[in-house]
């Protein structure tokens, strides 16, 4: 459960007195994610989610977040919508972190999604890069393939008692991908973080997007390439090839991927289990004491970083040029 920061009755009470909600009736944090602190409060007008902004989390990056799903949400894509205060601001302060309200969604996350979730995945991936399209605002991927040796150099001592060898099959991985990244693939606002547990269905339909707080400009097959390593491996790690292929389909109805992409995805889809084994590693070596969370083991992206490598075409992930 992700709760850093613990709110007093007063100060949450003083908090949405703030905003045109009426009263707080309950609140509780919430025991899903890792990233931010949440409470689903309940208030005279509804339901909402409380987040307070975390460690990854740079104050300077919360327009962008709260703006793009501003712009979604008004573009028909179901993702939460800040709520404003009375004097029209998105972000406040609570408990000393930045802190926001946004709207409820409906619907539960699966645990073990079915091929025709992948589908649907796949057609909002491609409808939420269409939708932000006209976005005006960018921020640059802080995780991205130039972050990730940095980003190791942290953890790299203790790597070898995480997983024996993880150093010099990371270094090599990183080598190979720093070469050969693709700089000219077809860019825009990607939400790089579209796992299982942010997409909600309402039995067989999607019906919601949530946690755009990795949300970034960037290669959109990059995206792709997160969703078909969160998606299409089984609790065993084995790859399946009809969730892949679905949502491989499911996405191009809405947006065909270009050659260059479509050469490309092999490569991504290494760099992006690359990305995770390396946030995971971070953050197995550093759980903050009395923090209420459960670290997320990082040796299942280094199995899946390995299969990559072992990919030589997108057709083997069961999609067609
Ligand atoms: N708008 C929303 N509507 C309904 N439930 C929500 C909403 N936002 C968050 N939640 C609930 O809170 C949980 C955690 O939210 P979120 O994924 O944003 O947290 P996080 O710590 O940033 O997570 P992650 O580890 O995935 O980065 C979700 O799994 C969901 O149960
Ligand atoms: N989705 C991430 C956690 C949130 O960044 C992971 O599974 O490692």
């Amino acid at each position: 459960m992700a709760v850093y920061t613990e709110v007093s009755d007063d100060d949450l009470a003083r908090f949405i007195a703030d905003f045109d909600l009426g009263a707080v009736l309950s609140s509780k944090g919430i025991a899903e994610g890792v990233e931010n602190t949440n409470y689903l409060i309940r208030t005279e007008r509804g339901p909402f989610i409380l987040t307070l902004y975390e460690k990854r989390v740079e104050r300077r990056d919360l327009p962008f977040f709260l703006g793009l799903m501003q712009h979604l949400s008004a573009r028909g894509v179901p993702c939460p919508t800040p709520v404003e205060t009375r004097s029209g601001a998105l972000l406040s302060e609570l408990a000393g972190r930045p802190a926001a309200i946004i709207t409820f969604l409906e619907g539960m996350w699966r645990r073990r999604p079915e091929p025709y979730h992948c589908a649907e995945l796949g057609r909002a991936l491609a409808t939420m890069h269409a939708a932000s399209a006209d976005f005006g605002m960018t921020r640059p991927n802080t995780l991205g393939v130039n972050a990730w040796r940095p980003l190791f150099a942290e953890s790299a001592n203790s790597a070898g008692e995480v997983l024996p060898g993880l150093a010099e099959e990371v270094a090599h991985s990183l080598d190979r991908l720093e070469a050969n990244w693709p700089e000219d693939l077809p860019v825009g606002t990607i939400h790089a973080d579209l796992f299982p547990d942010n997409v909600f269905f309402l039995g067989r339909k999607l019906s919601g997007l949530i946690d755009f707080y990795f949300a970034c400009t960037d290669a959109l097959a990059y995206d792709v390439a997160i969703c078909l390593n969160a998606w299409c491996f089984e609790p065993d790690l084995a790859f399946n090839i009809t969730k892949a292929r679905a949502l491989l389909s499911g996405y191009s109805e809405i947006r065909p991927f270009t050659d260059a992409e479509f050469d490309a995805l092999p490569l991504l889809a290494e760099g992006a289990a690359m990305r995770f084994l390396l946030t995971r590693l971070h953050d197995w070596l550093r759980v903050p004491a009395g923090a209420l969370v459960t670290p997320k083991d990082p040796a299942e992206y280094l199995r899946r970083v390995r299969f990559h490598q072992g990919i030589t075409s997108a057709s083997d992930y069961g999609l067609d040029r």
